[in-house]
């Protein structure tokens, strides 16, 4: 049997299915080993895609070529429009998965995908030779291949992690504990200890689920239901449906009842009695965590969601835990609807090795091992989204090292994808790292609905879109554009402009004639509005709504766009892969040694490092100028 591949992506969870199909798009032979091929792209916990920040990875990957975007807008109970009465940086979509269809069908995708092969192994190895002629300073070795526990080797030129909870996976449930990735499957028992005789470091982090209920069993009579868009705001903007499907999600609340049982129980917490010592995400906190941080809360919400159309599991958003057992019975007997609710699986916390991002360069290469690559939960990410969008990055540039091209780098004004890698190489976080709003400088810019425009450059760099849809795209910036230009110029009298505003109830008024673009950045005008007295084109609604906000918020754009020019600029001061930091003089130790590690490849970059101050910046660019 043939064994040679180009990429070898190890794991098919949510990073490894974008790596897989980002490389084999662009023209590689791909082998995907995963521990089990019934669970490709399972949803591990909430059967949910999307969320502040999140939401915007899943539109970046989408036009970029990836799979989620496009895949959650099918294989969805719901798709819900969130915050919409906020400003545009805010407004997202959340979509609940029908998690059965999304993992069968992605598999049947990836089946279906020319130069896959899928292949159930553990990957417990992965081989290298020593780089004998080492022009580039950082790299020691390379890739070769990998073995597996069934002691089959498989050659390749690129390899690319993505092996989630699953490395030494330890599960604790109360003071139960055994070895597992996730409930039901196999741990990964060896693949760390090969990373570490690579000398690649690891770290150990954790993450926790809530229990799932049998929906036979829960009264719904008394709870809140919610519905989702029946005309949502897909993640993909080459989606077309006629309705989505509004499957409901129910909503309860932990009572005063919940938070005693909690606190009677706590010492049985696994958090309380030491079984987990490893950190969590401090951005999901468990129940248990949640009333030892919020003592005086009493009402939590509860999200009840279905988990496929296929089945009776009910998933309960809001209510994490490892307690034992028996806790998660008692607790459930103090919410509303879930009196008599019985327990289909328990809830669980999962220990895990990662190994922490700094080892990495903005392309998820590791700075030691060519063709090495990482992404997912194995950067110490917590999330399928971020997840996805490491594992499209990694798939992208492990194809472009094997062609000898230039990798595809995104910074952090151009996407929540940049943050994302940005903030895991550079910043050390004490918790698995989600992706948040409040991490990215330029919000308004990276905002949910303008992905094909802020990327319109990089979606050509990367190479997956057909021509196509590239062509539409071009033509929908063109269109913004010369419809803002339009408005800007239309000239309304102060009569017409009154008038039409009164007819839509706006009581505000202006003093003299105006420009059309001035009345649409009226609070509650739109740009259908103005179609009852302009003729105006009929545009799709993703050109409309980027007409709407770029002409609203222009002033607050226009302030956002100074300040990522200033940052571009050192951005694109590139710095020589091997520059030798210990030639320049009157560097700190600290930078020094910080400079080492990371390998910055701009002056943008170095100034993230910690200990690098202004001064050894300035002694930098000096040397370079120097050269
Ligand atoms: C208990 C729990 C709760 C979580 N809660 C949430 C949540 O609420 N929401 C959320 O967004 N995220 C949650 N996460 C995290 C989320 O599941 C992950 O962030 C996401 O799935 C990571 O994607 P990944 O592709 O990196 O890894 P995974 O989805 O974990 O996939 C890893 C894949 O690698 C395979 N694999 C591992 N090692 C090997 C090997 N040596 N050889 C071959 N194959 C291998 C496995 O079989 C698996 O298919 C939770 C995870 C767990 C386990
Ligand atoms: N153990 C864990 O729970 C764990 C572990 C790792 C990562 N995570 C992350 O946590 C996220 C869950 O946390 P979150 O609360 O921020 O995200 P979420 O998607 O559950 O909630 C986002 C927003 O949607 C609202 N919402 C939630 N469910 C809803 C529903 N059914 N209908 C309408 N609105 C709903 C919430 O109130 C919130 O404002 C996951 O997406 C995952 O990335 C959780």
């Amino acid at each position: 049997m043939d064994k040679d591949y180009d990429v070898i992506v190890v794991g098919a969870g949510h990073a490894g299915v974008e790596a897989a199909l980002a490389s084999a798009r662009l023209g590689n032979k791909v082998a995907l080993i995963t521990l089990y091929l019934d669970t490709i792209s399972m949803m591990s916990c909430n059967p949910s895609i999307g969320g502040p920040g999140k939401s915007n990875l899943v539109t970046e990957i989408d036009v970029l070529g990836g799979e989620m975007g496009r895949h959650i807008d099918e294989f969805n109970l719901q798709l819900k429009d969130l915050n919409t009465s906020k400003g545009p940086a805010a407004r997202i979509t959340r979509g609940q998965a029908d998690k059965y269809k999304y993992r069968k069908k992605m598999r049947e995708k990836l089946e279906k995908t020319e130069n896959i092969s899928l292949i159930q192994d553990c990957v417990e190895e992965i081989l290298v030779e020593d780089i004998k002629d080492r022009q580039n300073l950082s790299y020691e070795k390379k890739v070769i291949g990998v073995k597996t526990r069934l002691g089959l080797i498989y050659n390749t030129k690129a390899i690319v992690l993505a092996t989630g909870t699953f490395l030494k996976g330890k599960i604790v449930i109360g003071d139960v504990t055994y070895s597992a990735g996730r409930q039901g499957e196999t741990s990964a028992e060896k693949l760390s200890d090969s990373l570490r005789e690579l000398g690649i470091k690891i770290e150990r982090y954790q993450t926790a689920t809530p229990p799932r209920l049998d929906k036979k069993t829960i009264d719904f009579s008394q709870l809140e239901e919610l519905k989702g868009e029946e005309h949502p705001r897909y993640f993909s903007i080459f989606t077309k449906k006629e309705k989505n499907n509004t499957v409901p999600t129910w909503l309860t609340y932990t009572s005063e009842e919940t938070i005693e049982v909690v606190r009677d129980m706590m010492k049985y917490s696994p958090i309380v009695s030491g079984m987990v010592n490893t950190h969590g995400p401090r951005h999901c906190p468990s129940i248990d965590r949640k009333v030892l941080n919020f003592p005086e809360k009493t009402k939590h919400q509860i999200f009840l969601e279905m988990e496929s159309e296929n089945s009776d599991e009910i998933y309960v958003n809001g209510l994490t835990t490892a307690m034992p057992a028996f806790v998660q019975e008692k607790i459930l007997r103090t919410i509303k609807g879930l009196e008599n609710a019985k327990i289909m699986r328990h809830g669980y916390a999962v220990e895990y090795d990662y190994a922490p991002a700094s080892q990495l360069y903005p392309s998820l290469e590791n700075k030691k091992i060519s063709g090495l690559f990482f992404s997912g939960q194995i950067n110490g990410t917590s999330g399928y989204e971020e997840a996805a969008a490491q594992g499209f990055i990694a798939g992208v540039n492990a194809a472009k090292k094997i062609k000898g091209e230039e990798p595809v780098i995104i910074d952090r004004s151009e996407a929540y994808i940049g943050v994302l890698i940005d903030d895991l190489i550079h910043k050390k976080t004490p918790e698995p790292y989600r992706v948040l709003p409040s991490r990215a400088e330029y919000r308004l810019t990276l905002r949910y609905d303008n992905a094909f425009m802020r990327l319109f450059n990089k979606i050509k760099e990367v190479g997956i879109v057909d021509k196509d849809k590239i062509e539409f795209l071009e033509k929908s910036i063109n269109n913004v554009y010369t419809e803002i230009n339009n408005l800007k110029n239309i000239s309304v009298s102060m009569n017409d402009a009154n008038n039409f505003l009164e007819s839509l109830g706006i009581e505000e008024k202006f003093v003299k004639g105006v420009k059309a673009s001035e009345i649409l950045k009226i609070k509650d005008v739109n740009y259908d509005d103005l179609k009852a007295f302009l003729n105006l084109n009929d545009y799709e609604d993703f050109v409309k709504n980027q007409i709407e906000t770029m002409i609203k918020y222009e002033i607050f754009i226009e302030r956002e766009n100074k300040q990522i020019e200033k940052f571009k600029k050192l951005e694109h001061m590139y710095i020589d892969k091997n520059i030798n930091y210990d030639d320049i003089k009157g560097i700190s130790n600290i930078a020094r040694a910080g400079l080492n590690e990371v390998r910055p490849l701009s002056i943008g970059e170095a100034t993230r490092i910690s200990g690098v101050t202004s001064n050894d910046i300035t002694l930098i660019i000096a040397h370079m100028n120097d050269k």
